[in-house]
């Protein structure tokens, strides 16, 4: 039996304003990609301003169920006069259809040219029979209220779009401003929760925005030059908590990974080693970080360990540097090492310096390969180690050379 978790509870009375949210639980792959024990939440609101009843989103297909139960606690689905589509990834839109079935499409859908197009594709013409497309910046009076919608390209899909509400301040912001994780509250009110949930937030933003990452910063800025977010009372995302403490602190922490600012100190060292090999030349890479007030934060490949890519790519952005240690396998980087290495260079791709640490047995290959794969991506190469069988006491002596080189690289 299905054992996640509902929340229905208000968050206003004026105007009546309710989440709707369920802590997926069950998920193990997000995306069927990335890792993610921690869980995830969908987020939906729902606002009862005059004779409108305005659903904001609704939850993942798999839980339509769940989500109609729900749903039905405050309203029927008849009355709700009003969909904002912000983005229409299933597991923001899974629901709908079946939602806009109940409602026998009476609701008008408000959402982008792009939003539209995607619902089309994904559940047919009927679905967006009453579709009203927005322009950026578009305002719509709904009952006694006004609701701007703002596209933000790319966060993470060219479809997406927020919509903020003019008078109380509001600010629905879907996927962006959400995270991994399910928050044991709604909002920010409890410092410890926001603490622990944070990392599941950098972790998501990589993994699922990271891609696109240039236009977090792009995004934020256009939405700081219209001056709603300074002055927002609340933010509500499409995942995990709600900011209402100090909504500010979402954005800025979205502006610090996009922008990749580092947490002092902080160098993340990932290898692989079969044997030992590589193994045995990190531990010396790790001493020598030591050695110098740096703080690795060391992910290992091995015969014993396998963690998970998500979990790597989420400490990425605030570290200051990054020491890649592989194996030749095969003429090639070992398998895992590859696949890590694709995700950094595909999901977390920033201006950070790297050392590559490399054991062979006949002929090595895989660090000349990362020294390739790293000159053309925007990390700064700072060296390339990569010796022979066993470490020899000249190859320590150049590792240790190495990593000082690293450390003085403008760190
Ligand atoms: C399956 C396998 C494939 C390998 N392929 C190569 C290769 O193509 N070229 C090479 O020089 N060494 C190759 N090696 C040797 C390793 O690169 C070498 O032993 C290295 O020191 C391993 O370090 P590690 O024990 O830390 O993983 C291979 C080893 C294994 C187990």
């Amino acid at each position: 039996m299905c054992m996640v978790k509902v929340w229905v509870e208000k968050l206003l009375d004026e105007p009546e304003l309710y989440i709707l949210r369920l802590d997926d639980s069950e998920i193990k792959h997000f995306e069927a990609a990335w890792s993610i024990p921690e869980g995830i939440t969908y987020n939906a609101y729902l606002m009862k301003v005059g004779d409108a009843v305005v659903l904001f989103d609704t939850w993942k297909g798999e839980y339509t169920e769940k989500f109609l139960e729900s749903l039905s606690t405050l309203v029927d689905p008849k009355e709700i006069t009003h969909i904002i589509v912000h983005h229409t990834e299933p597991d923001h839109s899974g629901a709908l259809p079946k939602l806009l079935e109940l409602n026998e499409y009476r609701a008008k859908l408000i959402g982008t040219t792009f939003a539209k197009n995607l619902l089309q594709g994904f559940y047919g013409d009927k679905v967006v029979e009453n579709f009203h497309t927005i322009k950026d910046g578009e305002e719509v009076k709904i009952g006694n209220r006004t609701f701007r919608f703002i596209t933000v390209p790319w966060l993470h899909w060219p479809d997406t779009m927020i919509t903020y509400d003019v008078e109380d301040k509001l600010i629905f912001s879907c996927d962006a401003g959400g995270g991994y994780g399910i928050p044991e509250a709604i909002d920010d009110s409890d410092e410890d929760v926001v603490k622990k949930y944070l990392p599941y937030v950098t972790k998501y933003i990589v993994t699922v925005i990271g891609h696109y990452h240039k236009y977090i910063v792009q995004n934020i800025k256009k939405l700081k030059e219209l001056g709603i977010i300074e002055n927002a009372n609340m933010i509500l995302p499409g995942h995990g908590l709600i900011w209402r403490k100090s909504p500010t602190r979402i954005f800025e922490h979205y502006e610090r990974v996009g922008a990749g600012i580092p947490t002092k100190d902080k160098v993340l060292v990932i290898y692989d080693s079969m044997y030992g090999f590589v193994e045995k030349r990190m531990s010396v890479v790790i001493e020598e970080l030591k050695r110098y007030g740096k703080k690795p934060v060391v992910y290992r490949f091995t015969d014993k360990e396998n963690p998970a890519i998500s979990d790597i790519l989420g400490e990425v952005p605030d570290s200051e540097a990054l020491v890649i240690g592989v194996s030749t396998y095969e003429a090639d980087i070992h398998p895992r090492m590859r696949c890590a290495l694709y995700e950094i260079l595909d999901k977390a791709n920033y201006e950070k310096p790297v050392l590559i640490v490399g054991a062979f047995g006949w002929g090595g290959v895989a660090g000349k390969k990362v020294e390739t794969l790293i000159s053309r991506s925007k990390f700064e190469l700072v060296d390339v180690v990569e010796t022979k069988g066993r470490m020899t006491s000249e190859d320590e002596e150049r590792l240790r050379e190495a990593v000082r080189k690293l450390i003085q690289w403008q760190l």
